[in-house]
């Protein structure tokens, strides 16, 4: 898919989170890294019209996000870094099913993809545990499963990895790697970008580098820390 930002900028009260942003996302992997309150989860946001821009245009494959939000959010799923403000139902089973039911996916067809993603992630057995007392690393991987049974094209993700362990994060990074999807990846885990196609490097709601992993990520590393 084809994300298109066009002079945007995003206030929230009289304080430009981000500023005059023109990119053009398209490229398999692409991570997003800044200090805290650079703007990342803003941009992340954009992406899928859960914040719209106060000034300028979002567009995903043609369609403006102020515009069309219900036709995008179908094609691109957002990972929250909260997976408390994602799963919205008591056991994990009907959490995945959910989405499933909501979009006219056969019922028929629901239990097996339902299934099928939990394996995937070597989760089958949380699909009859409560969410609520899930640990915060199995949240976060059927917060994930919830989103990637949808088959969106594109997937964001914010902050994937901060709630897990050693084990868990390897998981994770090696699901984003074999994603079949496109995926943005805001993070502060440097070595989650390995092999990424581009890394955007931002401070103070701007883009101030943009490139390769291999010179960005130093880059950052010298420059913003
Ligand atoms: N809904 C909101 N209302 C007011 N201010 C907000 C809102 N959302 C974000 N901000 C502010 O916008 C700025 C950018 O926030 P954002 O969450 O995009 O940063 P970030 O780079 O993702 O930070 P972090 O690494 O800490 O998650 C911050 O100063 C934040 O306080």
């Amino acid at each position: 898919m084809r994300v298109t930002l066009d002079a945007v900028t995003v206030r929230f009260g009289s304080r430009a989170v981000l500023q005059d942003l023109t990119l053009e996302l398209s490229e398999p992997r692409i991570g997003l890294i800044g200090a805290n309150g650079s703007g990342k989860s803003t941009l992340a946001r954009l992406l899928n019209g859960l914040v719209l821009p106060g000034e300028g245009t979002v567009r995903v494959d043609g369609l403006d996000t102020a515009e069309d939000a219900r036709a995008i959010r179908k094609r691109v799923g957002f990972v929250f870094q909260n997976p408390d403000n994602q799963i919205v139902l008591p056991i994990v089973r009907e959490d995945l099913a959910f989405g499933l039911k909501n979009t006219g996916v056969p019922r028929r067809e629901i239990p097996e993809r339902v299934e099928r993603q939990l394996a995937h992630f070597g989760i089958a057995h949380l699909a009859d545990r409560p969410s609520h007392a899930l640990s915060g690393g199995e949240k976060q991987l059927v917060a994930l499963a919830a989103v990637l049974v949808m088959r969106p094209e594109l997937v964001v993700l914010d902050e994937p990895t901060t709630l897990l362990d050693l084990r868990n994060r390897n998981v994770i990074r090696a699901a984003v790697a074999a994603l079949p999807q496109q995926a943005v990846v805001v993070t502060h885990d440097l070595d989650l970008l390995t092999g990424y196609d581009r890394v955007l490097v931002l401070d103070e709601g701007r883009v101030v580098h943009d490139g390769k992993p291999r010179i960005a990520v130093p880059w950052y590393v010298e420059h913003c820390s």
